[in-house]
């Protein structure tokens, strides 16, 4: 469904320049539900909001379904954004009009593309288990409540590909849980492919696969299998290599990351030697340059050789 090839994305402000994605591979499957994660600053808003057409690449290639994120023309933007893609965000008061009913904001991006059907309207606050607040008005609604109206709105449209930024960043564990439980339902019953973007390893911990990205470029991946607690970069992921396996991810050219903190512990600085035993790869930092030769004859009388020379 989505294919991110040596992304690219800066952002130029003044005199700056700052590269937000440098080159960022992913490949994410039709129908997968997985999250990516990263620190703070690491490109993930970024990627997302490339892949919602919110943002556009500087350079590289982006592909969902059909559609080339890079040659895409402003027009076709729009038909993608209504009939591709649905937004969530942690602040749903974007996505929300507090005067309206549940319902009727349900409906309302439905009437605005020309595709009303208030019975599907209904069907999705069912799925988001709303079903008994359809004619109340949204400020009467609680903060996670509203949160499951931004998800049954941002389906409204019958998008096949759903991107959540931090969905449950501002509401307590327990609707995180169902919130993570409706993403699992729609995944599910409507096939729809969801990417979610968090800092909540609880979540990450959840879905199928979880990619990490460091400095604008994916560096691990965990798939989902049965069992160890996983750490990035010495950071517990709240992933249990119980449900995790991590693996590295390699370039089409064969590059990989490795993280600042084993390069720190090893002292590795722009050069390393790498040696293949027919089994494992090992980087190592590179080995200290043997001594010069000297000459104990001409050494007491303070003279320096060099390559075994005398000067
Ligand atoms: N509109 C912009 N103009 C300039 N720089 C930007 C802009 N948006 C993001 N950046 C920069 O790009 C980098 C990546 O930002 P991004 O918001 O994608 O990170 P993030 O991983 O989502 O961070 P967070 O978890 O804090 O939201 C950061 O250095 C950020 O300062």
């Amino acid at each position: 469904m989505i294919t991110c090839e040596g992304l690219v994305k800066i952002y130029k402000t003044d005199e700056i320049e700052v590269v937000a994605l440098q080159g960022l591979n992913i490949q994410i499957d039709d129908g997968e539900l997985m999250a990516i994660i990263g620190n703070s600053g690491s490109g993930k808003s970024t990627l997302l909001n490339i892949l919602g057409g919110l943002d556009r690449p500087s350079a590289g290639q982006v592909k969902v379904g059909d559609w080339d994120l890079l040659k895409i023309t402003d027009k076709q933007l729009v038909d993608y954004k209504r009939h591709t893609v649905g937004f969530i965000w942690q602040n749903n008061a974007r996505n929300l009009v507090s005067y309206l009913t549940a319902l009727e904001n349900v409906e309302m991006p439905m009437m605005l593309s020309g595709n009303y059907d208030p019975a599907y309207a209904k069907q999705l606050l069912d799925w988001v288990g709303l079903s008994h607040r359809l004619n109340n008005k949204l400020q009467e609604l609680s903060g996670g409540e509203q949160q499951r109206v931004a998800i049954a709105i941002s389906l409204a449209n019958r998008p096949r590909l759903l991107l959540a930024d931090e969905p449950t960043g501002s509401v307590d564990t327990k609707t995180a849980d169902m919130i993570l439980s409706i993403f699992q339902r729609l995944n599910k019953e409507l096939g729809v492919t969801i990417v979610i973007v968090t800092h909540d390893m609880s979540m990450a911990g959840k879905v199928g696969r979880v990619v990490a990205i460091r400095d604008g470029m994916t560096s691990s991946e965990f798939i989902a299998r049965t069992s160890s607690v996983s750490t990035i970069e010495g950071v517990s992921t709240g992933l249990t290599g119980e449900a995790h396996e991590e693996y590295v991810v390699l370039d089409r050219a064969g590059r990989l990351q490795v993280p600042k903190a084993y390069l720190t512990a090893l002292n590795i600085n722009g050069k390393a030697t790498m040696e293949f035993d027919g089994d494992t790869i090992m980087i190592k930092a590179p080995r200290a340059l043997p001594a010069m030769p000297v000459n104990e004859e001409q050494d007491s009388s303070n003279s320096r050789t060099v390559g075994g020379k005398l000067k």
